[in-house]
């Protein structure tokens, strides 16, 4: 059921003691037939194509912005409209993790029984430093899609909005409502796509 995660050299301002992952990990708690659903067939260490992600990751510096003192993920050169910017690599899990703030909802089973996230808490890749729009921008510059990559395996990914980015510029989504409302009463839950 666990995959060995690919490592490689961590990008700059990547934190000590976090793991640099460029393919998702799949942890025991994601049932057999779940996983053949998400990954059908694909070989183990398959890396995905995020190797040139045109994204960079910085200190949050300016003391007006609501992650001042953490990190952001911003844009190395110009990003087209509509475009992949980078899959979000984590661990695939499908136990609860409702003290991570890096967890994301991917797949959930037809019957509703089995609800699969992949949390970047504690390995992941440059996505895992997207910060949420609100009190940076008036809106997002780009979303979180649920898509298969080339090779088959399902992933969440960061792709640019209507407008495309600037070289430089913050890459921001939307966390959803429901992610802040989560939080705001001590709750955590996984982040989804909506408002
Ligand atoms: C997925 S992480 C984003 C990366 C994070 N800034 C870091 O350096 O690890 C989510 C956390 O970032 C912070 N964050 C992201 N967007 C924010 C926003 N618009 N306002 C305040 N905090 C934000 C919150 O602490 C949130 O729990």
């Amino acid at each position: 059921m666990h995959r060995t995660p690919s490592r490689s050299h961590a990008p700059p301002h990547w934190p000590p003691g976090l793991m640099y992952i460029q393919s998702q990990c799949y942890h025991a708690s994601v049932p057999a037939k779940i996983c053949a659903v998400i990954r059908p067939g694909i070989a183990s260490g398959t890396l995905n194509s995020n190797s040139r992600a045109p994204v960079i990751i910085r200190p949050v510096t300016a003391a007006s912005h609501p992650a001042h003192g953490q990190f952001g993920l911003f844009a190395s050169k110009k990003i087209p409209p509509r475009t992949h910017i980078i899959d979000y690599i984590g661990e695939v899990h499908a136990d609860e993790r409702t003290d991570s703030d890096y967890d994301l909802s991917l797949y959930r089973s037809n019957d509703g029984q089995v609800n699969v996230g992949v949390d970047a808490r504690t390995m992941g890749n440059e996505a895992r430093f997207v910060n949420d729009y609100r009190g940076i921008r008036a809106k997002p510059n780009a979303e979180f899609l649920e898509k298969r990559s080339a090779s088959g395996e399902l992933h969440m990914s960061v792709w640019s909005g209507n407008e495309g980015i600037k070289k430089g510029e913050e890459i921001v989504v939307s966390y959803g409502k429901g992610w802040w409302r989560a939080r705001s009463c001590g709750q955590a839950s996984g982040a989804d796509s909506q408002g």
